[in-house]
């Protein structure tokens, strides 16, 4: 195990060490989301999950954990998930993996939202980190064309849909001065079904550098 994994399971042990029995608790997706799935399922506690990718609820059975379909749950308790880059007052970039979508709207229903990670996501601006943006083929070329003003460039992901049948294009090199703005334009252009900027809906992060966790929390929610 490479230091960074080492750190991706401190933090998500950390995290999950705040599940209790009779929790729905939100799985996240990617690499340190897998950890945190490995540690809840080792923790055998009461509890019924919901997955916010097909990977992730595919793992979470394969180790014992009841996954329940999300389309009939209206509020997680807690959700834990990775992110691409954290900044300072947990503002995050999210969707590498493809699963942006599903995670903003667990994230969302969650009263409760965790992000974990290692300290290499850890972030002065989020702008340097590649925006993945979800959007609905029929419109492929529309969206593209209209996200043209707020990119230095976009790159179509080749061959690739996500879970939900959609195509992703990401975005590089964005003004992160204001990204509430962009959050609002992006959501305004028909055919964007989702995008990877999670601004409001982190209430805590456990990043782990070189060993040491540490939790940071929203101070005030404005949810
Ligand atoms: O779509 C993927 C998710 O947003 C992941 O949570 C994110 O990309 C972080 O993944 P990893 O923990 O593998 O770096």
């Amino acid at each position: 195990m490479t230091d960074r994994d080492a750190d991706k399971r401190l933090a998500a042990d950390a995290a999950v060490r705040e599940i209790r029995d009779d929790m729905l608790v939100g799985l996240g997706t990617g690499s340190t989301a897998a950890y945190a799935i490995a540690a809840l399922a080792e923790r055998r506690l009461r509890i019924e999950t919901v997955a916010t990718s097909e990977a992730s609820a595919a793992l979470a059975r394969s180790l014992g954990l009841i996954v329940r379909d999300f389309a009939d749950v209206a509020r997680v308790d807690v959700a834990i998930d990775g992110a691409d880059a954290i900044d300072g007052v947990l503002r995050a970039v999210k969707g590498a993996g493809g699963a942006m979508l599903r995670e903003k709207v667990v994230a969302t229903a969650a009263d409760r939202m965790i992000v974990i990670a290692d300290g290499s996501k850890r972030a002065e601006r989020l702008g340097a980190t590649k925006l993945p943006i979800e959007i609905l083929p029929f419109a492929r070329r529309f969206v593209i064309d209209r996200l043209a003003p707020w990119f230095v460039h976009c790159e179509e992901r080749p061959d690739y849909r996500t879970d939900n049948g959609h195509i992703v294009v990401d975005g590089y090199g964005w003004d992160d001065g204001a990204p509430e703005a962009l959050a609002s334009a992006l959501m305004a252009i028909p055919g964007v079904v989702g995008h990877g900027l999670f601004l409001t809906e982190i209430d805590a992060a456990y990043i782990a550098d070189n060993g040491i966790v540490t939790r940071l929390e929203r101070e005030r929610n404005p949810r």
